[in-house]
């Protein structure tokens, strides 16, 4: 059976932009000064949360003599110099500008907030215009709650031109929390974890295909318009 999509919405950090080695390099900077380890167990159940999240659990988690405010300062300032070297993962373009070319409506529904947005994105512009709209759920005052609740996907679905479906509507993702979005969200989702992602048996079937990589994708099996090579 083929699964018939007419509209796509993406996540970003470790999905279309290589953006997941960054956080993890500039986490575990943070990390060192206290002897602590940014495992990918722990990685994998902040990813696609808004930075106020993922600074209250990881001050918690792992007991840093930091204020969640502090955290988000010394994070940001390792930041600010590495996300502006971010690049665009394998299939992520092709994907994209094949799409754009097919008039499917795409759209981008992200954890992050406009300050790391704008940084990772600095080199990419022209790129993120192809999307109709993006979603940033750490800032939206429409997005109640951060990944894996359902709110960034429906707020960003709403933003579609055309009234459409949530069950026609396919979701990219690399985060766990992303999954678990995308299906609370009645949507579909291809999950396109790194290597080291934790994936549980209840995040694997939530995902209606999972894939080493985007470049992998068939659109046709998802009711999209082929490739023509
Ligand atoms: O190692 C990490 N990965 C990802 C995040 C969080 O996940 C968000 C990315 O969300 P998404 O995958 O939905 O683009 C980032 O903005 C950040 O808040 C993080 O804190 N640490």
């Amino acid at each position: 059976m083929v699964i018939q999509c007419t509209h796509v919405i993406f996540d970003v950090d470790g999905l279309l932009l290589d953006t997941e080695t960054l956080y993890t390099d500039s986490t575990q900077e943070i990390c060192d000064e206290f002897g602590k380890k940014y495992t990918w167990e722990l990685k994998s159940k902040v990813m696609g949360k808004a930075e106020k999240e993922v600074a209250k659990i990881m001050t918690d988690v792992l007991g840093l003599p930091l204020t969640p405010e502090e955290y988000i300062r010394r994070t940001r300032e390792v930041q600010q110099t590495i996300f502006p070297t971010a690049k665009l993962l394998p299939g992520a373009e092709k994907l994209v500008r094949h799409l754009h070319k097919h008039n499917i409506p795409i759209a981008v529904a992200t954890g992050s907030n406009s300050w790391s947005f704008n940084l990772k994105t600095a080199n990419h512009q022209e790129f993120f215009k192809l999307f109709h709209h993006t979603v940033l759920c750490a800032d939206d005052p429409e997005v109640e709650h951060s990944k894996p609740a359902p709110d960034g996907f429906l707020v960003a679905a709403k933003r579609f031109e055309d009234a459409v479906d949530p069950s026609k509507i396919l979701v990219f993702e690399d985060a766990p929390n992303g999954v678990q979005a995308a299906n609370a969200a009645g949507m579909h989702c291809v999950w396109v974890p790194a290597p080291e992602v934790t994936q549980t048996d209840d995040v694997k079937s939530k995902a209606t295909l999972i894939l080493h990589s985007l470049e992998l994708f068939v659109p046709e099996d998802f009711g999209l318009p082929p490739y023509s090579h």
